[in-house]
């Protein structure tokens, strides 16, 4: 029989307030769970009696495993392969940025070490993107809300995470309810990540981006744009079909208008492919273009002069 993560949040809350037990104990679970590896849910304090029968005939603390933590040689990087109930497994990658010693970019930082957890939202893709080795293995299943906390909770108890990205295995935007409810987990207690510190990456998916602004007004998008124009897209990125690059652009437009938020470009050198200078210059036009429509919120991009 397969369990719910007590990470699951809407689930846990609801069979708690089916059962007329307050959903403000779930929080308080969460955290004992988070700092208790190995933990039963039996043994999770305080809880009014109703919730322990309930707790451990339908719930676990962890659906996953830690199946191994590979660290780079410098330590900067730690790899971990988890491994779900359902047998598949997915990567998260924690990425340490030592600013005292200025390695992220070179630059002296205040604030001391600072990591990222880079999170999976999906077992495959079904997006086929052609340099992507997660779009070549197809699309296997959705991660549950649970699943995605569950990689921030593996990660957080070796280091402490301050930002997170979704830019592991799979396609957010298509698994777009679990990452709601998953970056809700995140950014409340016992987490408390701060919502300006979550990046969303995503190839391109137009009518879950204009969503966003609702279900997430703060956190941080990135567009996986790879080509200048429709055409190259669609060849190293088959989904773009169904997303044409203008349409694509506006929604960012839009998304950064309403929200105010970051939108990062993603820009992978293909040789041959989309790296030559004219792809540069168009590139820039594009972006140019996005800058100058652009009213006051806060576009990172390159010094344009093109
Ligand atoms: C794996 S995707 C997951 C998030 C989302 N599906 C997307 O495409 O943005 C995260 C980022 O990794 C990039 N990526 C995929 N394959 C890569 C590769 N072989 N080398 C460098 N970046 C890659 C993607 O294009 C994307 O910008
Ligand atoms: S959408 Fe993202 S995860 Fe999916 S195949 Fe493309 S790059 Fe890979």
């Amino acid at each position: 029989m397969a369990f719910r993560s007590v990470f699951d949040g809407g689930a846990l809350r609801t069979e708690f307030e089916s059962a007329g037990i307050s959903p403000h104990f779930v929080p308080l679970i969460w955290k004992y769970v988070l700092h208790n590896p190995g933990c039963d849910l039996s043994d999770v304090p305080s809880l009014p009696s109703a919730a322990y029968p309930l707790l451990i005939s339908k719930f676990r603390p962890l659906t996953s495993f830690l199946s191994s933590a590979l660290d780079s040689n410098d330590r900067l990087t730690t790899k971990l392969l988890i491994r779900l109930q359902n047998g598949n497994s997915v990567e998260a990658v924690i990425m340490r940025y030592d600013t005292r010693q200025g390695k992220y970019d070179g630059k002296p930082r205040s604030g001391g070490p600072r990591s990222t957890l880079c999170v999976s939202s999906q077992v495959g893709c079904k997006m086929g993107c052609k340099f992507c080795a997660t779009g070549t293995m197809g699309f296997k299943n959705n991660l549950s809300s649970g699943e995605i906390v569950e990689q921030l909770v593996h990660a957080s108890r070796i280091t402490h995470i301050r930002n997170v990205v979704f830019m592991g295995m799979g396609e957010p935007l298509n698994n777009y309810a679990a990452l709601v409810e998953a970056i809700q987990i995140m950014t409340g207690f016992p987490f408390q990540l701060s919502p300006k510190k979550i990046t969303v990456s995503t190839v391109g998916i137009i009518h879950a981006i204009n969503k966003l602004p609702i279900d997430l007004p703060t956190v941080n998008l990135a567009v996986s744009l790879h080509a200048p124009d429709q055409d190259i897209r669609c060849q190293i990125m088959p989904a773009a079909r169904a997303f044409p690059l203008g349409k694509l652009m506006d929604a960012l437009q839009t998304y950064q208008k309403n929200t105010q938020q970051k939108v990062f470009v993603e820009y992978i050198m293909l040789d041959g492919v989309n790296d030559h200078e004219q792809h540069a210059h168009q590139l820039g036009k594009l972006l140019v273009t996005f800058k100058v429509l652009e009213t006051g919120g806060k576009l990172d991009t390159f010094q344009s002069d093109w």
